[in-house]
């Protein structure tokens, strides 16, 4: 007979209410993003700027650009240096990404380039969107630069697949609490909530939030990094994302 003192037990993994995906490098190329939509931002984001300095709400982007650079004088020139220094670092700032969506509007609408979304990401999100899973988008981009991305897509308009869209308004990804505050909005523990994503201190951070993750690695370099980390599962494409 079997010593039931022996039995584990263990907490079985909840079931996925709702996939929580990164944009770049998880649904889409990071080639689109850097060779595509940041030289665009970069050509285009100077004279956007200067031409509508006085609306509102360029006039208050540049306001928290002033303030997240602590230079409350700086001049519109120097105000477009910073966002230009911004860009080279790639710096996810707030402002900057609410810039560069206004920017890229354009460019959607002017049919000079798609949003890229990878042909098993599409899949994967319509498939589990059919299944009743609550899609949700986190990415550094704005939600006004993820939501362009997804209704310009190279497959179409996606939107109608997603529930809703978080940005750096609810935290950096590299942080707890940014999970932790996506949960709460949601509703949700976050022990039924995947993250997908392709840079592991934002898996870290999601999982130290509760939440499950999943590390998309998509090229060798990045499989390379998440075989060095046993805390995530890995796939290399959405194909081999298996939900409880
Ligand atoms: C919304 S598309 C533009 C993506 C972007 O600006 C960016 O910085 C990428 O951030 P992610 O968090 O998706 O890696
Ligand atoms: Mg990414």
């Amino acid at each position: 007979m079997s010593d039931p003192t022996r039995l584990r037990l263990e907490e079985p993994t909840p079931e996925v209410l709702a996939i929580i995906t990164d944009i770049e490098g998880t649904t889409s190329d990071i080639a689109f993003v850097h060779d595509v939509l940041f030289p665009y931002a970069q050509e285009y984001l100077p004279d956007f700027v200067r031409a509508r300095a006085d609306q509102p709400e360029v006039a208050a982007l540049l306001d928290d650009v002033r303030a997240e650079a602590d230079k409350p004088t700086a001049d519109l020139d120097a105000v477009i240096n910073i966002l230009g220094d911004w860009m080279n670092a790639d710096r996810k700032a707030t402002p900057l990404k609410a810039l560069q969506g206004m920017v890229w509007q354009q460019g959607y609408e002017d049919n000079d380039f798609t949003g890229h979304v990878y042909d098993d990401a599409v899949a994967a999100l319509q498939a589990w969107a059919d299944d009743r899973r609550a899609l949700y988008v986190y990415s550094s981009g704005s939600v006004a630069a993820q939501r362009l991305l997804f209704t310009y897509s190279d497959h179409g308009d996606l939107t109608s697949l997603f529930s809703g869209y978080f940005d750096t308004r609810i935290g950096p990804k590299k942080k707890r609490s940014s999970y932790k505050a996506i949960a709460a909005e949601l509703g949700e523990d976050p022990s039924s909530l995947l993250f997908l994503s392709d840079v592991g201190d934002e898996l870290d951070a999601a999982a130290d939030a509760g939440m499950q993750t999943c590390w998309v690695a998509r090229d060798e370099k990045t499989q390379e990094n998440a075989r060095m980390s046993e805390a995530h599962r890995v796939v290399q494409s959405f194909d081999e994302i298996e939900l409880i």
